[in-house]
């Protein structure tokens, strides 16, 4: 688990978060949503110790990131995979190469141990027999896919996605977010996913954090947010019609 507490931080003068405090829990996919310039970036670059607050903790499973020298955050970023915006992946190398990086990079392991572990993850993302094909070669939900079995070759027990979705078409996107769901649950990840999208929020959004203008306003899970009563969370997740349907339709059979 993950957990923050009382986090403040500003930039010249101006407050971005104001005593903030969440839990990001182990084996579940915890989303944090809210509009363009809640904080949300700031709120993530300050748990993987890119940020450093003013006040406040950032627990590792009870290990303080706020109380580390660089070499101690050195160490702990070998436990967190990343999954960039825009998959951000070595245009010059295959998918194996891609995969391997971290491995090559990070590890002490045999050239065949290396190969065996990034096709281990090349398979597990579905993407068996693609090893060999550039990322220009493939699509952008197959690149993501990369970019997945990249960021779990280290067998982390964090992980955090940027907008995992961006640029996929929808269904694609179902395909995304099932597959980082099903990664979490399966080896028991603390997943950290900062998301746009609607359709996550309802599908895979197992522990919420909604911040608001520096404030985190509410927490809960995908069933929990279609009876909140903060109206700036509502306004944010129903803003569309077709979501308000979808409300009224969920809070009209539940009760039956
Ligand atoms: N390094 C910085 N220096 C000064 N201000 C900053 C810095 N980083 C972020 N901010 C400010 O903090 C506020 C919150 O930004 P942040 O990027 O966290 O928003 P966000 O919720 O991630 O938005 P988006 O969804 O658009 O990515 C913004 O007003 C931004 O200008």
């Amino acid at each position: 688990m993950i957990e923050v507490r009382n986090l403040t931080k500003s930039f010249d003068g101006k407050t971005i978060l104001h005593d903030v405090s969440a839990k990001f829990e182990t084996g579940k996919t915890n989303l944090i949503i809210g509009q363009s310039g809640s904080g949300k970036t700031v709120l993530v670059k300050s748990i993987i110790g890119l940020i450093r607050p003013e006040v406040g903790e950032i627990l590792y499973d009870g290990r303080d990131i706020m109380k580390m020298d660089s070499s101690q955050i050195k160490e702990l970023r070998k436990e967190i995979g990343m999954l960039f915006q825009g998959s951000a992946l070595f245009d010059s190398e295959t998918v194996l190469g891609n995969v391997a990086f971290p491995l090559t990079m990070f590890t002490n392991m045999s050239a065949a141990e290396i190969h065996d572990r990034a096709q281990f993850c090349i398979e597990r993302v579905n993407l068996k027999g693609a090893d060999s094909k550039y990322p220009s070669e493939i699509s952008g939900g197959m690149q993501k896919r990369v970019a997945i079995a990249r960021a779990i070759a280290l067998n982390p027990k964090y992980l955090f996605c940027d907008e995992p979705n961006s640029g996929l078409d929808p269904r694609t996107s179902i395909v995304i977010d099932e597959l980082l769901s099903d990664i979490t649950h399966e080896y028991n990840i603390t997943t950290i996913i900062n998301t746009h999208d609607m359709n996550s929020v309802l599908g895979i959004g197992e522990n919420i954090t909604f911040i608001n203008k520096g404030y985190r306003e509410w927490v809960g899970d995908m069933h929990q947010i279609y009876h909140t009563s903060n109206e700036a969370l509502n306004e944010f997740v129903f803003a569309n019609d077709l979501f308000q349907k979808v409300k009224q339709y969920v809070i009209t059979h539940e009760h039956h």
